[in-house]
This record gives structure tokens, sequence and C-alpha cells, in this order.
């Protein structure tokens, strides 16, 4: 231990209250926030109850962020160590410390975006002091500058080691059983809220989908609707659409044809996050009924009944394009696999599956792929079509539908008659946005950053 250390544990020892004794207030749990956060006098629904904003909950730490009393903080030419309570001890490079530093000077007190000029640091900086305090490691640096790092901070964003565990997503998978009880929210309380649009969208992360009852028979209601989530998205289809089956839009969506399942706009390198169907009018025929599968729980049984099949939809890349309207041709930067998964905690993340809108697949790593991809697509399509996997409903006036487009497949079956529906699309990333906003608090958020 250098001598600094030494002059730095009698500093400790000299601050009050030494920094061994020092326990952070534990910051309230989702639960307790979304505890209060959802007083609703409405019938009892077990997600209120059960805290279902915990399911976002993305990392959790095994120890709280006490430092230890036992051990001492030392620093060396390149970093500073701090031991903590439950046994490990973290190092923090000076320099990334330095370029960390969130002080307003260094880190805009509006805008959150970086201040300080990451390259303007010498890259042997070194502190000319450290200490520890109840606000946390204090560093003074020698052109003066002092920088503070809360304990929680540095617990939470410790790299030697990681001391949060990746909590994976608490989905709940479903099969044809959900028509049973498929999950939903009232229109009033989604419009009057922001307590009603978080349950609202915490029910979508949890299910992949969510009716909404009571919602206006109109597109100026629907289209509000979708905007407590987030701004509606534009493509070549426009923004807030109202169709039917002319052919208005040179896709089949706008035909009276049966659509197998398949999630939507496979062919933009960021396909649509949500999609929400309302159906304003069906007369004069019959049909239409829509289907939604959840790809997610489709993954799985395929993972376990065929690993190589879900090792190729996972790799060979499928094209895909929306070529039909005269004035475009819309295709993703490159093609993409069926499965795509985070490329660090390896969950499966995203479906992107319209065998209607595959392009020709001209380009294969390895040709034995050819027939590997069509015995998969079979055996994904085996799996989608089966009975236990499919739930059939029947969209109402009144009620809308809105499904994770990167999760849930959906289709319909023919029809006949003037069928009207209308909705739109959410960004993935600005759905994201407000599921995250509404179910931490701006601090948590703030400080995860
Ligand atoms: C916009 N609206 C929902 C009316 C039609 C969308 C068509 C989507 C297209 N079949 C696809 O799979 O991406
Ligand atoms: O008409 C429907 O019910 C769904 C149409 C569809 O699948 C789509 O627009 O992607």
């Amino acid at each position: 231990m250098t001598t600094a250390s030494r002059f730095i544990a009698r500093m400790l020892k000299n601050s009050t209250p030494s920094i061994g004794r020092h326990s952070l207030k534990l910051l309230p749990r989702v639960s307790s926030i979304y505890g209060t956060r959802f007083n609703s006098t409405s019938q009892p629904d077990p997600d209120r109850e059960t805290g279902i904003l915990k399911t976002y909950q993305v990392t959790k730490a095994d120890a709280r962020p006490v430092v230890s009393e036992h051990h001492e903080i030392s620093f060396d030419d390149k970093k500073v160590l701090i031991p903590w309570e439950e046994g490990k001890t973290s190092y923090y490079q000076h320099l990334w410390l330095r370029d960390h530093c969130q002080c307003p000077a260094c880190r805009h007190p509006e805008t959150k975006q970086r201040l300080v000029n990451t390259f303007d640091i010498p890259r042997n900086i070194k502190p000319a002091g450290v200490e520890g305090s109840e606000a946390g490691l204090k560093l003074t640096w020698k052109d003066g500058h002092e920088s503070v790092f809360p304990w929680d901070w540095l617990h939470l964003h410790s790299y030697a080691p990681r001391l949060e565990r990746y909590l994976s997503p608490q989905f709940h998978l479903w099969g044809s059983e959900i028509e049973n009880n498929p999950p939903e929210v009232n229109y009033e309380e989604v419009m009057a809220s922001n307590d009603g649009v978080a349950l609202w969208v915490a029910k979508i992360y949890k299910y992949g989908f969510c009716y909404v009852s009571g919602v206006p028979v109109t597109p100026q209601a629907t289209k509000s609707l979708i905007e407590r989530i987030a701004f509606i998205r534009e493509t070549h289809y426009g923004g807030f659409w109202d169709f039917t089956a002319d052919l208005e839009k040179k896709d089949m969506a706008y035909t009276n044809l049966a659509l197998g399942v398949h999630t939507d706009t496979t062919y933009f390198t960021d396909p649509a996050g949500l999609q929400m169907f309302h159906l304003l009018e069906h007369s004069d025929g019959s049909g239409g009924q829509s289907i939604l599968v959840d790809g997610f729980r489709a993954a799985k049984i395929l993972r376990e009944e065929d690993p190589q099949a879900y090792k190729t939809l996972s790799n060979v890349r499928i094209p895909a394009h929306a070529s039909g309207n005269p004035d475009s041709s819309i295709q993703p930067f490159a093609p993409f696999p069926v499965l795509n998964h985070h490329p660090s905690n390896g969950e499966l993340v995203q479906i992107r599956w319209n065998n209607d809108d595959r392009a020709t697949m001209d380009r294969w790593d390895d040709l034995e792929d050819v027939e590997k991809f069509y015995d998969a697509a079979r055996a994904w399509n085996d799996i989608l079509r089966r009975q236990g996997t499919e739930y059939w409903e029947q969209l109402r006036p009144g009620r809308a539908l809105i499904f994770d487009n990167w999760r849930v497949l959906h289709g319909r079956s023919a029809f006949s008659g003037k069928r009207r529906l209308c909705g739109g699309y959410v960004n993935m990333d600005d759905y994201k946005s407000r599921l995250r906003t509404l179910c931490s608090t701006r601090e948590r958020l703030l400080k995860s950053l």
C-alpha cells in the first residue's frame, strides 16, 4: 500500500462518520415505487399487485454498496481500489474516473451530456488527493478540479469486477391458453394518468401484447391512445393509418387475403417496435379473424425440439424487401437472421419473420445452409401453426390491440365485406424509453447512465 493510502486511511479514520460505518440509504425498491404508483380503485389485477414493474429491472447488485470498514481504500499510479463490505474490491482507472466526473462542469446539468473533453485529459492522469466521505469518493486532481463519486454510483458502475448481475427479463410466455385471460387495460385509465400508461406498457413488456378496452371507435381516439406511449413512426404507409382492402398501398395487408403469421417491416433495418390495430368496422362480410403467436415461446420450443434449426435461424441471413409501391423498394442495410440475440447477454431480443417479404436468397456463407435453412424454416413454421401456439381472436370496435412486433407474430384469416382497420407503429427505442422512465425514478435512471 502506498504511503498515500496510509494518509488516506488516517483521513478516513478522522472523517466522520468513518467510511466503514457509512451505510447508504437503500434506494426504494421498484416494487415500492410501483406499489405507491398504482393505488387504483379498479378490480384486482394480478399485475398491479405483484409489482409487474419489477419485471423491467435490468440489473441487480447482490450486496449493498457499503465500503468495507476492515480494508482501506488505496491507489497507485493507475487506479483507485475500493474494498466493499461484501468482500469484493473494485478498481477504477484514474483516466476513467476523470472522464466520468459527474460535476456540472463535466456533465451538463440539464442535458446530462458530457462536457469534459475526454481528449484533454492526460493519458497518465493521477489525483493529487483521494478521500472518502459521506458523499462518496472525492478525488482532487492536480489542476485543482474535484470529482465526487457517490458510493452507490461506484458500486453500480463497478467494471472491474462487475458487481451488478444482469436479470433475464421476466416475460410471461403464452400459447393459445392466453385467450382465457388476455392482458387488458382500460382506455380511460391510460388517457387519465401516467400510472395508467405505466401499467399498459409494463403489460406489453411482460406479455408482448395488450388490449385496451373502452376505446372510442374513431381514428382520432385511437391515434391519441397510441401517442400516450410515444409519437407514431412515419413509414411509406404514412404515420397513423386507417386502411381497408383497396390496395391503396401495394401490400397484401390492403387486400382481403389471409396473411400467415409474421412480424412487420422485416425490410427495415430497424423494424417497427409496437403496432396497434383498432377495428373500426367490418360490414357485409365475415372472416378477418386475427391470430397472434408468442414468438419468444415458439423460439424456446424450437430450441428445445430442434437445436440445429434454432442455430440455423439464428445465423442464416434473410434478405427482405417492400417493393410493391412503384416509388419505393425498401431493404435493410444488410440481411438479418430470423432469430436475433443481444450481443452481450445472448438473450433473444428480436424475431424477424415474414416469409412473403423474403427476397431471393442467393448469398450463402455455407452452401450446406441452403437445405438447412428450408428444414429449419419448416420446423419453425410447424411450431407457429400448432394449435397450442395459435391464439385466434376477432378484433372488435372499441377494443384496440397493441403488440411488440419484435416478439409477437400476427396474421389474419381471409375475409369478405368492408373491413376498416386503423392504427400505427411506434419505434422500439421510443417504447422502451417510455417503459424505462415510467418503471423507475428519474434519479435511478440518470444514475444508471
Ligand atoms: C401499415 N399497415 C399496417 C396498414 C400495413 C402494413 C403492412 C406490413 C407488411 N405486410 C409487413 O409485413 O411489413
Ligand atoms: O388486417 C389485419 O388484421 C392485419 C394486417 C397485417 O397483418 C399487417 O398489416 O401487417
